[in-house]
């Protein structure tokens, strides 16, 4: 599994350890989220922005081998027309109770949740993972609507690991051209603003040989 991550499994700052493990201190097997004070905020216009900060996890690769290999990945299926066809990536949902997969996400929310109260009201607290196998899976246009993502401005943080592959954002009335984020091996992304409601977002498919990428989203309450 992940034979193309096998490079660059560890990064150079996790010192690995006589079990095979990523070191550190931070109690997590060195996997984990450093400072946010690094994060940079593009505006998107109609009131939407996105934060960004590349690899602010560290030991990304390992967390992407532990997650691909612990999480219980779904596969599912949804109707579309008069037809079901299958979900073109693998899900799993952590709700506010749930236990998450691995320490190091515990520790990103917390730090996601700490940073941006102020201005979101209330804190992250469920976590939706995406499992892109390859370039064939994706997630098509669409905003987070469900809860208060289509009247309310709110926030959605995406942190991904794996290989990269583009966040493609585009406004919801047309007229200006998609942009693209490359994300992953740690990356940050943060949709704030009317981000859910004025734009739309997508994982489009590659036909570049994408090797797999792991994104989770951070969610307030409600929002999906
Ligand atoms: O994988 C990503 O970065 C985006 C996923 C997404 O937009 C969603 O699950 O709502
Ligand atoms: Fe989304």
């Amino acid at each position: 599994m992940a034979a193309h991550l096998q490079g660059s499994l560890f990064d150079q700052t996790d010192p690995i350890d006589p079990a095979g493990r990523a070191g550190g201190t931070d109690g997590a097997g060195g996997i984990g989220p450093g400072p946010l004070t690094g994060v940079r905020r593009s505006v998107l216009g109609d009131g939407a922005w996105l934060d960004l900060l590349p690899g602010w996890l560290s030991g990304a690769d390992a967390l992407f081998v532990h997650l691909a290999r612990t999480v219980p990945w779904r596969a599912e299926r949804r109707r579309m027309y008069d037809r079901e066809v299958a979900v073109p990536r693998l899900l799993a949902f952590y709700g506010a109770a749930d236990p998450l997969p691995h320490p190091a996400l515990d520790a990103a929310r917390d730090a996601l949740s700490a940073r941006y109260a102020a201005e979101l009201g209330e804190p992250f607290v469920t976590a939706g993972l995406c499992y892109y196998r390859d370039g064939r899976d994706s997630v098509a246009w669409h905003g987070d609507r469900i809860g208060r993502g289509s009247r309310e401005d709110t926030m959605v943080a995406i942190v991904s690991v794996g290989e990269p592959r583009d966040l493609a954002l585009r406004p919801r009335g047309g007229g200006a051209p998609a942009r693209r984020v490359p994300l992953g091996h740690g990356d940050l992304v943060v949709m704030g603003g009317s981000c859910q409601r004025t734009w739309e977002h997508a994982v489009p498919k590659t036909a570049r040989g994408a090797g797999p990428r792991i994104s989770v989203q951070f969610r307030p309450r409600g929002v999906r």
